[in-house]
């Protein structure tokens, strides 16, 4: 199997940063503060970021990483940075050989900083660069909905190995979706799950666990034959993509269902395992790029599942021109049945906008 301990070390390093940010969701304490764009971060963040970039490093050293945080905030604020060491430091996995493979704990605060702040590629189209987003959907992870640690693999601009750690996610893949999923999705018995991909090799999911990693099983997206029957995905956040374009398109394709509305990439994978059929993401602004580590992983482990990625326009998704998909503008994931109807209707849509 080609890239075999890629694909190890990623679903370690995302099990053990995914323990973190529950430790974070149960604590007293999240340590939210609000970032130069208006957007949350959290500890959770700061050490899933650090946890994640100290696992990559240590087992290739060489590797690049686009990492959505810094330590800047940590560096300035002395209490913040404890809280973040003290979480770091108990967030161990149970079995020692895996917890081994990913170089055990972080050693020192000043290793932590290090690690945390050697997420700066500037990413590009060459060589082996990781895209790292500690904790997609912040927003989510506060108010206890759908959030998701996300690790992907590019290889000369290509996501070619991905990992999603989704703690509110059901283990069934077969599990309905419906719109609490979004909303109050604790995570209690049956809740957490590791979703990964190597491009070319299929796409898995197996549950979370606190010790080594358990059992996989493969994921595919559901066969749709009548896409008025299909069940979509898009943001909670009105802000993210543009709800009213969204409902249009699905009335267009005579879907009557309601949207499910979650935060984060937990969209991929509950459509790469079947639960959901179509992921819609039209642009709200003229001038937002979306960013690599937001769509890295879910789209290899969509692709390696049946579907099919592009953006608003049916243009393959960029991800060698740096930390953003600049020359791209929304996303639209489908399975590759449906995909030719939906990206028409997309277009006829945003064309009826000009
Ligand atoms: N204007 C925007 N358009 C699209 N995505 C955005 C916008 N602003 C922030 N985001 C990003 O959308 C992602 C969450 O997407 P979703 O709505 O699918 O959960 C977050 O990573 C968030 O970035 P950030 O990390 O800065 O909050
Ligand atoms: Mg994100
Ligand atoms: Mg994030
Ligand atoms: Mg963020």
């Amino acid at each position: 199997m080609a890239y075999e301990k890629e694909l190890e070390t990623a679903l370690l390093a995302v099990q053990r940063a995914t323990l973190l940010t529950k430790s974070v969701f149960t604590s007293h304490s999240k340590g939210t503060l609000t970032k130069s764009d208006a957007s949350p971060v959290t500890i959770g963040d700061f050490g899933a970021q650090a946890l994640i970039i100290a696992s990559i490093k240590h087992v290739f050293p060489e590797d690049e990483v686009v990492g959505e945080e810094d330590a800047d905030d940590l560096r300035a604020d002395e209490t913040l940075r404890d809280l973040v060491w003290d979480l770091v430091t108990a967030a161990k996995l149970e079995d020692s050989v895996a917890e081994d493979k990913i170089g055990g704990p972080i050693k020192s605060k000043d290793a932590l900083l290090e690690a945390l702040d050697s997420g700066k590629s500037a990413g590009g189209r060459k060589g082996r660069i990781w895209a790292l987003d500690p904790i997609d959907g912040t927003k989510g992870f506060l108010r206890g909905g759908q959030y998701a640690v996300c690790l992907a693999l590019m290889v000369d601009g290509v996501p070619t190995v991905g990992v999603l750690g989704c703690p509110n996610l059901p283990v069934d893949d077969k599990a309905p979706l419906d719109s609490s999923i979004g909303a109050d999705a604790d995570s209690g018995e049956g809740k957490g799950v590791l979703f990964s991909a190597v491009k070319g090799e299929g796409a898995s999911s197996r549950p979370l666990s606190k010790a080594g990693l358990q059992e996989a099983q493969k994921i595919s997206m559901k066969d749709v034959t009548d896409i008025s029957e299909a069940t979509f995905c898009e943001s909670v956040e009105a802000g993210h993509s543009s709800h009213g374009d969204q409902a249009s398109i699905a009335s267009k394709l005579g879907i009557t269902k309601a949207s499910v509305r979650m935060d984060s990439q937990a969209k991929y994978a509950s459509i790469a395992r079947g639960a959901g059929d179509l992921y819609l993401r039209l642009p709200v602004s003229k001038s937002y790029e979306e960013k690599i580590w937001d769509h890295a992983a879910g789209v290899v482990i969509v692709q390696e599942a049946g579907g099919e990625v592009t953006d608003a326009h049916g243009k393959p998704l960029d991800f060698g021109i740096g930390r953003t998909l600049k020359e791209n503008k929304g996303v639209v994931a489908a399975p590759k049945s449906v995909f030719p109807k939906v990206i028409e209707v997309v277009k006829e849509v945003l064309g009826a906008k000009q």
